[in-house]
């Protein structure tokens, strides 16, 4: 992309799971400048796979950080290649897939502070890590660790209560404590831990840069309340380790001015500000610039929800993180496995493949399906733990099939339905300037959107969410460049485009889903009791 003279900016950077992107925006806040680099094309030395090497027990997943740091490199030389001005960049703040986990060896911190401009930064860190393969989120080895800790705290929901998740094997807390517990020499000679977000930004501050509130939340071991490691967490993990962690801060922190290495290998200004890194999803949130009482759901080959919380209620589903563009807020995530593999599933069934058709379904169809209620789970579901597909009548009788138009409708309401009761579970409430961001790939059918406006009662609106946690990081940039003056994020980012009204409810929908929500909720509590017994 053409770079004109004189643009000053601010550089997203999102280090995730298959690539390292950037982007460029300038104070009108447009993108102006995007590249990335893909580890499994253009690193092939690594030989990932979707960035991650699934190991033979097929449990753990690991990445390979000095590929991350590699990545690094090559984007920033075709940057300044292509004649990118990286003296117009004011600040950047950037992105890591949330979770995984970086070790740093003894004495990295004086490399990272002496590197030479006149060589490549993987050329001067590879003898920076004490173990070369990072765990990453795709990692399910830790469950024995994960029961631990669950008990020193006195059990899964006294876990949620304190760090905003019970135990979950990705969660980096956990994947500590399985390296001391399986590798004690490499975390004896550990000198720091990052996160992705934080060891990315170690790189860019050219010393060890502290862990933010938002991507710390997804760890098992920061109180989400009072924002400060939990000591009890800690120790059931690893010896000294708060003292490898560092101390988290809140993730607007300007954590220090570029390093003089980039200054001048690559010709940042001295002054660039670099402001704290933080997790995918939370960088994702600012990008799509939510605000306080909106959703945004993310309709994939599995569902996510973005919530923007107050006063979270902490539960045995879904994760509950500092929020990252308000200190005194939370965001909540919910993951919804039967998404679009679902929908895709009923529409080569029912609706001969044809999206068209499927959208005809819930055209002759209304509000409500008669009564008709389903719940469709062809794998294990997480939100909740159900398998199997479930039909009931008007009559809550449970019944074999539906017309294939009902049943489109069925499966469409369920997922809704089910998203809306499980959001409100975790202390979510829809206000009157409530608005729904819908993205993913099931966001391009408005009869889709249609039913979602109408089961949660407001507008949908649709937005281009492809470098959302890059854009996020670029608006984060700025927003740390008023650091220190009360600018609300929301003022920062008001130029940035606005996303696209797709679907208003229709007149009496709030009627009509106040009772199926009661019925649904009751169904799927009866589906559970069937399936696993009464509740604890
Ligand atoms: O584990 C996750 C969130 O809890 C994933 O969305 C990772 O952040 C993806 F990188």
């Amino acid at each position: 992309m053409a770079e004109r003279a004189g643009r000053r900016c601010c550089l997203g950077w999102d280090f995730s799971t298959q690539q390292v992107k950037v982007v460029a925006v300038d104070a009108e806040l447009n993108v102006f400048y995007e590249d990335s680099v893909h580890f499994d094309r253009d690193l092939l030395e690594f030989g990932t796979q979707g960035g991650v090497h699934v190991h033979e027990d097929g449990l753990t997943v690991t990445s390979p950080v000095l590929m991350w740091v590699q990545a690094l490199d090559i984007i920033l030389e075709k940057m300044k290649a292509s004649g990118f001005d990286f003296s117009q960049v004011l600040a950047l703040s950037g992105a890591g897939q949330q979770h995984g986990s970086v070790y740093w060896k003894a004495g990295a911190s004086q490399v990272l502070a002496s590197l030479s401009p006149d060589l490549l930064l993987h050329e001067q860190l590879q003898a920076c890590f004490s173990i070369s393969d990072c765990p990453v989120w795709m990692d399910s080895s830790t469950t024995a660790q994960c029961r631990q800790l669950e008990a020193t705290v006195g059990g899964a929901q006294a876990l949620s209560c304190l760090t905003g998740s019970r135990a979950y094997e990705r969660f980096t807390g956990n994947q500590i404590a399985k390296l001391y517990q399986q590798n004690p020499e490499a975390y004896s000679h550990t000198e720091r831990i990052s996160l992705v977000s934080s060891f990315a930004a170690s790189l860019f501050l050219g010393s060890h840069s502290p862990i933010d509130y938002s991507d710390g939340s997804g760890m098992n071991l920061l109180r989400i309340q009072d924002k400060v490691w939990s000591q009890a967490c800690l120790g059931a993990c690893a010896p000294h380790l708060e003292e490898k962690l560092g101390l988290p801060v809140p993730s607007c922190s300007v954590v220090g001015a570029i390093s003089s290495y980039f200054v001048q290998r690559y010709g940042f200004p001295p002054g660039c500000k670099v402001v704290a890194f933080t997790g995918d999803n939370p960088a994702s949130l600012a990008g799509m610039r939510l605000e306080e009482g909106d959703i945004a759901v993310s309709l994939g080959t599995s569902d996510t929800l973005f919530l923007w919380l107050q006063e979270p209620t902490p539960t045995l589903e879904g994760h509950i993180f500092c929020n990252p563009v308000d200190p005194q807020h939370y965001m909540a995530l919910l993951c919804f496995k039967n998404g679009s593999l679902m929908r895709e599933k009923i529409r080569d069934e029912l609706a001969s493949s044809s999206w068209s058709e499927f959208s005809k379904a819930l055209q002759s169809t209304e509000m409500g399906n008669c009564g008709n209620l389903g719940f469709y789970f062809d794998v294990m579901e997480i939100t909740p733990e159900i398998i199997g597909r479930h039909r009931f009548s008007a009559e809550n009788h449970e019944v074999s099939a539906f017309p294939w138009d009902v049943e489109i409708r069925a499966l469409i309401e369920g997922q809704f339905m089910a998203k809306k009761i499980h959001a409100e579970g975790l202390g979510y409430r829809v206000m009157p300037k409530t608005k729904i961001l819908a993205t993913g790939g099931a966001s391009h059918n408005r009869d889709i959107l249609q039913v979602l406006a109408d089961v949660f009662g407001t507008p949908v609106y649709v937005i281009d969410t492809a470098n959302s946690a890059c854009v996020g990081s670029a608006y984060r940039a700025f927003h740390g460049l008023a650091a220190g003056t009360d600018v609300p994020f929301s003022e920062v980012v008001k130029l940035a485009p606005n996303p696209r009204l797709a679907a208003a409810p229709t007149p009496g929908a709030s009627q009509v889903y106040e009772a199926l929500l009661q019925r649904y909720a009751m169904l799927e509590q009866r589906i559970l009791t069937q399936t696993r017994g009464p509740p604890e």
